[in-house]
């Protein structure tokens, strides 16, 4: 059994229908919490429109490359096609972080499947919904989720804003 904190995010077509529908299905995989959905100006080099996003936990039997071929079919399952890196699309899931039951974190260097994500801790839309979630929470290798926040810009941290009050 293992752990994984998941990231969803998209800016195409019905983006609150796309991510509630992932969320669904991320029910029948041992859905433990998810945020609310979020509302993101776009992150990175490319202009394009808001995104909406939102953190889940999930656990069960998968190791980490399971959690990864999950959010491939999750993407899938939405249509997404591979363009422009960090560019528009209807449904992104990333694998944040993956945990054994012991506790201790998986870390890999693989590009195939880098964890804990290398791009995460920089990253308003992740660590926003993500310390909602579980004020806790701990990104190995780089602290607290909470702390990480507060070093970003707090512009950037305001920007991301609740986009529905219930989950
Ligand atoms: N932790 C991870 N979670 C998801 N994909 C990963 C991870 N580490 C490596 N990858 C690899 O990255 C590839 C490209 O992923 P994707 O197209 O979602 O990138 P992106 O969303 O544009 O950029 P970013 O990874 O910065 O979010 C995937 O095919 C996957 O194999
Ligand atoms: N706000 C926000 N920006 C992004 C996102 C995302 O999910 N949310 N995903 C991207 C793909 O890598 C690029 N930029």
């Amino acid at each position: 059994m293992s752990r994984a904190v998941l990231s969803l995010g998209g800016n195409l077509g019905d983006r609150a229908g796309t991510l509630r529908t992932a969320l669904r299905a991320l029910s029948g995989e041992g859905l433990v919490a998810r945020s609310v959905l979020y509302q993101t100006p776009p992150w990175g080099p490319v202009e394009q429109p808001p995104f909406l996003n939102a953190v889940a936990v999930v656990r069960g039997d998968r190791d980490a490359a399971g959690w990864l071929a999950l959010a491939h079919e999750l993407e899938q399952a939405a249509g997404r096609t591979r363009e422009v890196r960090w560019g528009p699309r209807s449904l992104d899931v990333d694998v944040v972080t993956v945990t054994a039951d012991d506790g201790t974190p998986v870390v890999s260097d693989d590009p195939v499947l880098t964890l804990p994500h290398p791009r995460a801790h920089e990253r308003a839309f992740v660590l926003v919904p993500w310390a909602d979630l579980d004020p806790a929470a701990q990104l190995p290798g780089h602290g607290a989720v909470r702390d990480l926040l507060a070093a970003l810009p707090a512009e950037d941290v305001a920007a991301v804003q609740r986009w529905e009050h219930q989950a």
